[in-house]
C-alpha cells in the first residue's frame, strides 16, 4: 500500500486552474521531488495533501484511504513561510504542536529533548524563537514538523536560509527519516538538492505536469550534450570542430556544449592531437538543464 497517492487531482481558484489533474505516488521510505517555477502549483498541491484545502476533482489517498482527521497525526509539514510564535518558549510551543497531533506531553518532551541533542542545541529548550538566528529557528521548525514521527512529511523549501553546514546537517537528517521509512514530498527550486535526495520527481508548469518519473531514467532519455576536457595545455580550434555549440574555458580545461552526442568522438580526436588529456567526459544533463527544457526555457527564479 502506498502511503500517499494523488489521483487526477485538480484545484481551481475562480477561473484560474492552480493545479490540473496531477497524479503521483510516494512510496514508503522515499523522498519525492515536486518541482516547478513560481506559481506552477506546488504549494497548492501540498496544501491539498495536508487537507488544508480540498481538491475540486480527483482524490488523495493515505494508505489507500481518503482524508480524515485521523491523518493529522500521520503527517508533518515544514512550510516555506515559517510560522512559530516569536515570544513563546520553544519547548512550550513544540510540545503543544506535538500534542495537537496526538502525542502525550511526556513523549513529546522526550522526543524534543532528543532532537535538540541531535542538533546539538539542547540549551534552546528554555529559549524563545525570537532569540535564535534564522537558521536555528529553521531547525526548531523542522523538529516541530517531525517530532510526532509522521509517516508522511511535506517539506517546502526545507533548506532555505541555512548556511552550508546546516544544509548538510538537515540533508543527513532527511535521509535518515527516509531510511526509517518516512515518505517525504519535497519541494524546492534548488535542483542540486533534488539530484542528491529525490528518486522520483514531478515537474509542474503552469498547473500541468510536464515531466514525471524516476530521475535516473529521465536523465537517460536526454541526450548527452556536455563535454568536459581536462588538459593543462591550451587546445586551439575547439569551436571549429563540427557539432560544437559553445566552448567555455575552465580552471583545468574546457567545458563544451555539443549539438549531438556523436560530435564527442571528433572532439576527442581533435583534443588528443594537441594535448595530453587528463579527463574527457561526456556528461548527462543536469536536472537544471532538464528543468529549463521542460518548462520551455522560461526564466525561473
Ligand atoms: N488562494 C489563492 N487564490 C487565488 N489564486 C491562487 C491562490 N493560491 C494560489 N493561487 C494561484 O494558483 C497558481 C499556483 O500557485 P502555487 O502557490 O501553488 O504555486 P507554487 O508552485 O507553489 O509557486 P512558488 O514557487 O512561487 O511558491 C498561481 O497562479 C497562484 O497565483
Amino acid at each position: 500500500m502506498k502511503p500517499l497517492k494523488l489521483e487526477r487531482v485538480s484545484k481551481q481558484y475562480g477561473d484560474k486552474t492552480a493545479v490540473n489533474t496531477i497524479s503521483l505516488e510516494v512510496e514508503e521510505g522515499e523522498i519525492y521531488g515536486l518541482l516547478g517555477a513560481n506559481g506552477a502549483g506546488k504549494t497548492t498541491t501540498m496544501r491539498m495533501v495536508l487537507g488544508l484545502i480540498y481538491p475540486d476533482d480527483g482524490r488523495i489517498l493515505y494508505d489507500g484511504k481518503p482524508y480524515s482527521r485521523d491523518q493529522l497525526s500521520l503527517m508533518g509539514y515544514l512550510p516555506e513561510e515559517r510560522g512559530m510564535y516569536p515570544k513563546v518558549k520553544i519547548s512550550d510551543q513544540v510540545i503543544y504542536l506535538a500534542r495537537l497531533r496526538g502525542m502525550s506531553r511526556q513523549d513529546a518532551d522526550r522526543n524534543l529533548k532528543s532532537w535538540l541533542e541531535r542538533f546539538d542545541i539542547s540549551d534552546y529548550y528554555n529559549m524563545k524563537i525570537e532569540e535564535l538566528s534564522k537558521g536555528n529557528q529553521q531547525k526548531i521548525q523542522f523538529i516541530a514538523a517531525v517530532i510526532h514521527r509522521p509517516k508522511i512529511v511535506i517539506m517546502d523549501e526545507a533548506f532555505s536560509g541555512l548556511d552550508p553546514v546546516n544544509v548538510e546537517l538537515l540533508k543527513r537528517t532527511v535521509k535518515a527519516l527516509r531510511d526509517e521509512g518516512t515518505s517525504i514530498l519535497f519541494s524546492t527550486h534548488r535542483m542540486e538538492h533534488v539530484e542528491e535526495l529525490c528518486r522520483n520527481i514531478t515537474i509542474l508548469h503552469r498547473s500541468n505536469t510536464v515531466l514525471q518519473g524516476n530521475l535516473k531514467e529521465i536523465k537517460k532519455q536526454y541526450p548527452r550534450e556536455r563535454v568536459m576536457i581536462g588538459a593543462e595545455q591550451e587546445i586551439s580550434g575547439l569551436e571549429q570542430v563540427p557539432g560544437v555549440r559553445s566552448v567555455t574555458r575552465r580552471e583545468n580545461g574546457y567545458e563544451l556544449a555539443i549539438e549531438r552526442p556523436e560530435a564527442a568522438r571528433e572532439l576527442l580526436q581533435h583534443a588528443m592531437s594537441q594535448a595530453e588529456l587528463q579527463r574527457f567526459e561526456v556528461l548527462e544533463p543536469t536536472l537544471n538543464e532538464i528543468f529549463i527544457r521542460a518548462v520551455g526555457g522560461e526564466k525561473h527564479e
